[in-house]
């Protein structure tokens, strides 16, 4: 059997009184796509920093496309690794078009600068196609709408062929209607032969499309269930994740959450 994509055991980050992850385990195999759900402060963006290795394990064991944590060069490991977060947004330069913000990505560098190789064009140019956003390449990131950064983002995190793309949080400052697009462009991308693994962190339930196979969930640093995502979506396991009775609906391959009287079985 190939080595998982990603395969954490044990894993405790302590600091101070603090516990911030504690004795988490969790694989992901290749062709799963995953989401984490958790309410604020569960962990997750902890969870994330922690397998990119910029967060350290007090005790456990972290293994990234078959290197372990510790035992590996962490920065060439990051290449294979997409991210697009929130802090690598902060960190764009507003000048920029976003075909150099798409090649920057191949040199994990923030505000390219050089001559641009006519290969590097040409994958970039063929990337912002496969992330429907040919016609942003000349347009300078300040100027990009929130969907439209995201899907340059994910581009730039595309050109370095990563094997694992973390989309934390991407559909915050979406409205509706953006999000429902950029949504329909996750699950496109998802479903692509030879798609990165895909870890999708979000606190809504409605964002989570049908090319997520598996979710995670996590409350107060702790995994309070994982695994295929019909069986961990359930009204009694978000009820106990977001510590409130609620009640969840699916319906044509999409959730919903709606307060409930009382914890739903
Ligand atoms: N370096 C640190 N030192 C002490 N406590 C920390 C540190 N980093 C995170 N924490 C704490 O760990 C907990 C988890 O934080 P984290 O940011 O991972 O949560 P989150 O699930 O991403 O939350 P949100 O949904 O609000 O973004 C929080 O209580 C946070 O204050």
């Amino acid at each position: 059997m190939p080595s998982p994509i990603l395969d954490i055991r044990n894993l405790t980050i302590r600091r101070g009184e603090t516990r911030i992850l504690d004795d988490l385990s969790w694989t992901v195999q290749k062709g799963e796509h995953w989401v984490i759900l958790g309410a604020n402060g569960s962990g997750k963006t902890s969870l994330l920093s922690s397998l990119t290795g910029y967060l350290s394990p007090t005790s456990g064991a972290i293994t990234v496309l078959g290197q372990t944590f510790g035992e590996t060069d962490w920065r060439e490991l990051r290449t294979h690794v997409g991210i697009v977060s929130s802090s690598v947004r902060q960190m764009l330069a507003d000048h920029e078009p976003a075909l150099l913000t798409v090649i920057s990505g191949k040199y994990a560098m923030i505000d390219y600068w050089g001559s641009v190789k006519s290969a590097d064009r040409a994958t970039a140019t063929r990337i912002l196609r496969a992330v429907e956003a040919s016609h942003l390449a000349d347009r300078r990131w300040e100027v990009l709408s929130q969907g439209e950064r995201q899907r340059v983002l994910i581009g730039r995190a595309l050109m370095a062929r990563p094997r694992l793309l973390i989309l934390d949080e991407p559909c915050a400052g979406l409205d509706p209607v953006a999000r429902e697009h950029f949504l329909a462009f996750v699950q496109r991308l998802g479903a692509q032969r030879g798609a990165p693994a895909l870890i999708f962190v979000t606190h809504h339930v409605e964002e989570i499309v049908p090319v997520f196979s598996h979710a995670l969930l996590l409350r107060k640093g702790q995994v309070l269930d994982f695994g295929e995502k019909e069986a961990v979506l359930t009204s009694r396991n978000l009820s106990k994740t977001f510590d409130a009775p609620l009640r969840l609906a699916q319906k044509g391959g999409r959730y919903a959450l709606s307060a409930a009287s009382r914890v739903v079985r």
